[in-house]
């Protein structure tokens, strides 16, 4: 069953903080980059994300008529982890960091989820986060449960020997409590497979050489061919399948993309490739926009050298925060969590959010977008072609044999669109929207498998 488990490595920053500087350093070398933030959204606008996750695994309980014992059982995290993380900055300073990952649950699997190095990682957000994970991979039928972690911080503010001690401290402090067949990691936002090759090779330190540890890493290191396009590719998959329901095609959607990373790069550029018009994209730099269509290939060159969005050439500069409800067909949020929300759901111009993202969408808002007869397909599916390839990954690891990329990607094709339509039967069964047709199909298949190994009662 699930434990609560205190890690005794962890320390509170405040501890830390005093025994560092009684040992031997002044306060004025020692900077504490990140605190644990109280139990409140980010955003005014938005609920707590953990909060809005609990609510909506809550609503597809009822509807499936869970036992109050077991829906608490599934609720509560199989263990949350906290550490501080202290490294050496390049001027010989020290720097503190809290790191988290939390193992949701393990009735389908090892735990499975990614590493997000961000400012606003902080505790609720990573546990909603896997929790997520674990319906996610229900949902997609595979293997697993569900997980997630992150440390908070600024990478822009880190040279890379930075962030690579900071991994390392980080794996040093949880590689007990991750294994091939217990809890492997992958990435998310603000991490990468040079972030995974460093977890990987710190990780083998202490258990002999592992490549199934970590998903998304090189393919030097026994990464799969396919999984940096993964996430984009199963967005492009699931918006495919969602679009053929609705009489349409990719080719002629006016589509707006929020986060140009590994997931809105790659969904920009797949979409594209299938004739759809990429008309406005933002990052933390900046937003553009051009109503004949952004040429994308050239925007990933530009972003490669430059940084980021901003100032690209074949586009207008246009305020970040009006990118959401900008006018087009397709909105896929692929950034950071809670960005559609009730102040803004009113403005949404597209018939149809595909979420990239995470969380992107506050549950007030999802009823303003009902209502208006927005049609959201929900992260949980939507972006789950990530997770899907590092289950190959790490497959073609155990087996010790590597696949084709066409292979990966005709087996990402079939595993998406057996998704959709066990997603759709369920929607039927309920008579419920998508989102509570995938909450509802993952829950259900994380329900009968605790009840089967005999945890349910
Ligand atoms: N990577 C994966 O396989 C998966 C990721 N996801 C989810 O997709 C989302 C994106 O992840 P991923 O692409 O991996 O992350 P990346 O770090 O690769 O990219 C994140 C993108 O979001 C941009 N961004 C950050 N803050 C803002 C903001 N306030 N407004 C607009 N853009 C912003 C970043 O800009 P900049 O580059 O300028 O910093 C960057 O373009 C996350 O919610 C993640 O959890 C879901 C499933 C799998
Ligand atoms: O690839 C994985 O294991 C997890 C990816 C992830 O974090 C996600 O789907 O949100």
């Amino acid at each position: 069953m699930k434990h609560i488990y205190t890690n005794t490595n962890t320390k509170c920053v405040g501890i830390s903080l005093y025994i560092y500087t009684h040992l031997q350093y002044q306060e004025s070398h020692f900077s504490v980059a990140f605190l644990s933030k109280s139990n409140k959204p980010k955003n005014k606008n938005t609920m707590n994300a953990l909060a809005a996750t609990n609510r909506n695994f809550k609503l597809a309980s009822r509807l499936l008529g869970l036992d109050s014992k077991l829906e608490q059982s599934l609720l509560i995290p199989f263990r949350e982890i906290k550490v501080e993380c202290t490294i050496p900055k390049d001027d010989g300073t020290l720097a503190s960091f809290v790191g988290f990952r939390v193992q949701h649950d393990n009735a389908r699997g090892p735990m499975k989820g990614g590493i997000r190095y961000h400012p606003e990682v902080e505790p609720d957000e990573v546990n909603a986060l896997a929790q997520l994970m674990t319906w996610k991979t229900a949902v997609a039928k595979i293997p697993y449960g569900g997980a997630k972690g992150g440390i908070g911080c600024d990478t822009s503010e880190l040279s890379i020997s930075e962030l690579e001690r900071l991994t390392r401290v980080f794996t040093q402090k949880i590689h007990d409590l991750i294994g091939i067949h217990t809890d492997v990691p992958a990435p998310d936002m603000g991490t990468g497979s040079q972030t995974m090759a460093w977890i990987l090779d710190e990780y083998s330190k202490f258990h002999g050489h592992s490549p199934a540890i970590v998903t998304g890493k090189p393919i030097d290191l026994g990464g799969s061919l396919g999984r940096d396009a993964a996430t984009g590719r199963g967005v492009l998959f699931a918006t495919e399948a969602l679009l053929n329901e609705h009489g349409k095609s990719i080719a002629g959607q006016r589509f707006v993309i929020q986060g140009f990373g590994n997931v809105g790069s790659w969904a920009a550029k797949l979409i594209n490739e299938k004739g759809g018009k990429i008309v406005a994209v933002s990052d933390v730099t900046g937003a553009i926009k051009n109503k004949n269509g952004i040429d994308i290939s050239g925007l990933i060159e530009h972003t490669e050298e430059n940084i980021g969005a901003k100032g690209f050439d074949g586009a207008d500069a246009i305020d970040p925060d009006s990118v959401l409800v900008e006018d087009c067909d397709i909105l896929i949020p692929a950034a950071l969590g809670g960005v559609i929300h009730r102040e803004n759901a009113n403005e949404i111009k597209a018939k149809f959010v595909i979420e990239g993202a995470n969380h992107p969408t506050d549950p007030e808002a999802d009823e303003i977008l009902r209502k208006k007869g927005v049609v959201i397909l929900p992260d949980i599916y939507a972006n789950s072609g990530g997770v899907i390839v590092s289950y190959f990954e790490w497959v073609q690891n155990i087996q010790g044999f590597m696949w084709d990329e066409e292979k990966v990607n005709k087996e990402l094709k079939s595993y998406m669109t057996r998704g959709f339509k066990d997603l759709k039967e369920m929607c039927k069964t309920h008579s419920c929207d998508l989102r509570m047709g995938a909450f509802s199909l993952g829950v259900n298949r994380v329900a009968q498998a605790t009840v089967i190994r005999g945890w349910g009662s």
